[in-house]
């Protein structure tokens, strides 16, 4: 859909260079969506690899962010290998909704409640972070903790237009149970992309 060089601003690595690759295409539906316009693949123009590993090469970064859409309804494998040949980090975001391809530095897995995960996605993950969007997310982000293997990073993130009556909440919750941090979308403060 898109690719663009900014700053992480979400979870582990935010404040990080990243660039960003978005794909096209979700099955999800999540109804806070805040990339709705990637849903629909067929909208969006194709780039070759190639094309992508040469902007790639122009960037001081080393990390790249492979999100969309949800990136795993396609297959990364050979996109990923490039991308490494070129000696950039492998960041993904993703629902873990698919059959996990790629060969990945970073996994950050973002659960759903409209679409169940795959079995595998909860041991790939490196970092997992519940959007909040009400109270009762907070349990739910508990039951998938339990799922991830331990040295997995814990985030809550709240849903962005809830964000005024979730940041209050989530507050209390992290200082009540620190193994879960705050993520915060810093990039819509910043106002880029
Ligand atoms: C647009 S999604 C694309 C990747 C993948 N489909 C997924 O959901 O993980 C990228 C990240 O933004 C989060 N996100 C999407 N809409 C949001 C919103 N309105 N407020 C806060 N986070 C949101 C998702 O949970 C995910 O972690
Ligand atoms: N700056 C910035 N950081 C992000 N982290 C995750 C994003 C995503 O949409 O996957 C995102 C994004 O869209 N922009
Ligand atoms: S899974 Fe990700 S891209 Fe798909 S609707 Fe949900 S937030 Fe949007
Ligand atoms: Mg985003």
């Amino acid at each position: 859909m898109e690719s663009f060089y900014t700053i992480q601003g979400e979870g582990a690595y935010q404040g990080h260079a990243a660039y960003f690759i978005r794909l096209g295409g979700c099955d999800v539906g999540c109804h806070w969506c805040d990339v709705k316009e990637s849903w629909d693949a067929s909208v969006h123009p194709q780039k070759s690899i190639k094309s992508l590993i040469d902007e790639i090469s122009d960037i001081e970064g080393n990390i790249v962010v492979i999100t969309g859409g949800e990136p795993l309804m396609h297959d990364l494998d050979v996109l990923t290998h490039a991308i490494k040949d070129n000696g950039k980090r492998t960041h993904i975001e993703t629902s873990g909704t698919h059959k996990l391809t790629g060969n990945w530095d970073w996994v950050t897995f973002s659960p759903k409640k409209f679409k169940k995960p795959t079995d595998e996605i909860y041991d790939a993950a490196d970092e997992l972070k519940i959007v909040v969007y009400n109270k009762s997310d907070l349990e739910w982000a508990e039951m998938h903790s339990k799922r991830v293997k331990s040295s997995c990073k814990l985030y809550l993130q709240p849903e962005w237009s809830k964000a005024d009556e979730m940041i209050p909440l989530i507050i209390d919750y992290v200082k009540m149970n620190p193994n879960w941090n705050i993520s915060l979308q810093v990039h819509k403060f910043m106002q880029i992309p």
